[in-house]
């Protein structure tokens, strides 16, 4: 198991400041403060490291721009005070960086980028050559495109596709809060904090508060599942206040700070993290207890011949969910054949299929190259 030096130690960084820390409780950027994590930034990257910066706080700048007290509700604007807010954002990471003699690199993306395979591994080249140059990649979604069934809306998730796109060792999501609690710090002050867990842990999740901020977005909530997709590649999460002085270099340092969340499973194919990473899913193949069984325990393909029912509408290649008995989701992957093809083969062995459609796609439903478990 790493310890905290080895993870200081480490390589690949990708660095998460949030809305709620990164603004002057709604005054706009908190310059002195981002002025500060960028220069910490800039003395890890100096010495070596490579770091991807994902930074919020467009929306936050642009409200205060435009003099708005409210953050508005309607998403096109948003999207406009985000439009305003990230020049804002950009260009003071630009003239930091610049003083230390790095290049700052814009990077927005939409879920739609990743989604789809060819620009997935487009920005997966785009970000390693960035690296390679030793610029400093300043990655937000891209809010003036994405429309609301495809948004990240918080850029915990954001910032652990990142992860899985470029394979990082370390992903350190800075906050308002030391890190987790077991209670949430703002409603009991007795809370404590958790300084370690394993990523994919069900229990934690029940410790966090749904919470919808003046400022933030995700609470505590979509930071633990940030860590459990960061975890698919292997990736370490520590969640730790950004308020604490220096708190880049001690954690590169290894000091004991912050909630650290270890990846508990080995990571999976790099197109398997992919399918994983997919918001949307385009429906549901039901599958009786044999096929959820052989694929949980055996990692195996699914077989028309194991599910049940198929929902929704889909075609060959979309993202489909599979779903236990009981309805628990287990799994997601590429479907080979279409919705009504589905339903057709259902519940059928594979040497049918060309008897009920007149051809074969391919003797499974999903293969397990194609499939990953939730
Ligand atoms: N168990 C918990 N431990 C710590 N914080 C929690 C917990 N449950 C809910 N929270 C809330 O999550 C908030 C941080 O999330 P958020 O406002 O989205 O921050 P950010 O903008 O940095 O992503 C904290 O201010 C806290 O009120
Ligand atoms: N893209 C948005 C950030 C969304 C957001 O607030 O995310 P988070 O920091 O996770 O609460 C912005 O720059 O304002």
């Amino acid at each position: 198991m790493m310890t905290r030096e080895q993870l200081g130690q480490s390589q690949r960084w990708v660095v998460k400041i949030g809305s709620a820390l990164i603004t002057d409780e709604g005054r706009g950027l908190d310059q002195a403060a981002l002025t500060d994590w960028a220069e910490q930034v800039a003395r890890l990257s100096r010495e070596g490291r490579e770091i991807i910066l994902v930074s919020s706080g467009a929306v936050a700048e642009g409200m205060s721009r435009l003099g708005l007290k409210q953050r508005p509700k309607a998403l096109y604007a948003l999207q406009a005070a985000a439009a305003v807010g990230q020049m804002g954002l950009i260009q003071a990471y630009e003239s930091i960086f610049q003083r230390h003699g790095l290049h700052a690199a814009q990077v927005l993306l939409t879920h739609d980028d990743l989604a789809n395979r060819r620009r997935y591994l487009n920005a997966r080249s785009t970000l390693r050559t960035l690296m390679e140059m030793r610029a400093i990649p300043v990655v937000n979604e891209n809010d003036t495109v994405a429309t609301e069934e495809i948004r990240f809306g918080d850029n915990d998730t954001l910032a652990a596709l990142v992860c899985n796109l470029v394979e990082a060792s370390m992903l350190v999501i800075l906050t308002d809060q030391e890190g987790l609690f077991d209670a949430d710090p703002r409603a009991q002050t007795e809370a404590n904090l958790v300084s370690e867990g394993w990523a994919s842990d069900v229990a934690l999740q029940k410790l966090v508060a749904p919470r919808f901020g003046a400022l933030g977005s995700g609470g505590m909530a979509t930071k633990l599942s940030a860590a459990a997709r960061a975890a698919r590649s292997g990736t370490h999460t520590i969640i730790a206040s950004g308020r604490q002085p220096r708190i880049l270099e001690r954690l590169a340092a290894g000091e004991n700070l912050g909630t650290l969340l270890r990846p508990d499973r080995e990571p999976v194919a790099a197109r398997k993290q992919w399918i994983a990473g997919q918001l949307v899913s385009r429906g549901q193949l039901i599958l009786d207890a044999g096929a959820a069984d052989v694929i949980r325990s055996a990692g195996r393909s699914l077989l028309a011949v194991g599910v049940t029912e198929v929902k929704g509408k889909f075609s060959r290649g979309d993202v489909v969910t599979c779903v236990a008995p009981d309805g628990v989701a287990i799994a997601r992957g590429l479907v080979n054949y279409g919705a009504d093809e589905a339903r057709r083969i259902k519940g059928h062995r594979a040497e049918k299929i060309a008897a009920i459609l007149g051809y074969v796609d391919e003797l499974e439903l999903i293969h397990r190259d194609n499939l990953v478990l939730l």
